[in-house]
């Protein structure tokens, strides 16, 4: 599959990028099985643990708007290998995207890595695992 302009639109998402102390700008876009392609660039914080990442951005905004079926994330930043996702990211893809869905991480050099949500975070704690506990 071409993904060209899936990741042109990681790239417009990604110079939406609030990065002050990082400067290290972030893009992702999140086509949803209508069709709808959301955009999420990573917003950072003073207060450094309150950034929040492109990816989780993109997805977040998507579920926002009341999407809840997607078909694929790009992500983009300027990395020497394709960028990879965070853990928490990872976490968060695992409960809201599909286990085979695909990823295509990439960076500006043109790099591009196709991967899946379980092949990103094999083994992920999912919402089967909670059992409740008497106190
Ligand atoms: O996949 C990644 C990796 C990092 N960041 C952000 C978090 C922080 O703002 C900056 C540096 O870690 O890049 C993302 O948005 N996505
Ligand atoms: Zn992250």
């Amino acid at each position: 599959m071409c993904y060209e302009t899936m990741i042109n639109e990681a790239k417009e998402a990604r110079k939406k990028a609030y990065t002050p102390y990082s400067k290290f700008k972030v893009g992702a876009a999140l086509k949803t099985k209508s069709g709808h392609v959301y955009h999420g660039c990573n917003v950072e914080n003073a207060a450094y643990s309150a950034c929040n990442c492109a990816e989780r951005s993109a997805i977040f905004s998507a579920y926002s708007n009341g999407e809840r079926e997607f078909e694929t994330l790009v992500v983009v930043a300027d990395t020497d290998r394709p960028v990879s996702p965070c853990g928490v990211c990872r976490q968060v893809i695992s409960e809201l995207c599909e286990p085979n869905m695909p990823i295509v991480l990439t960076n500006l050099n043109g790099d591009v890595m196709e991967t899946t949500v379980t092949d990103l975070l094999p083994g992920a704690f999912l919402a089967d695992d909670l059992k409740s506990e008497e106190d």
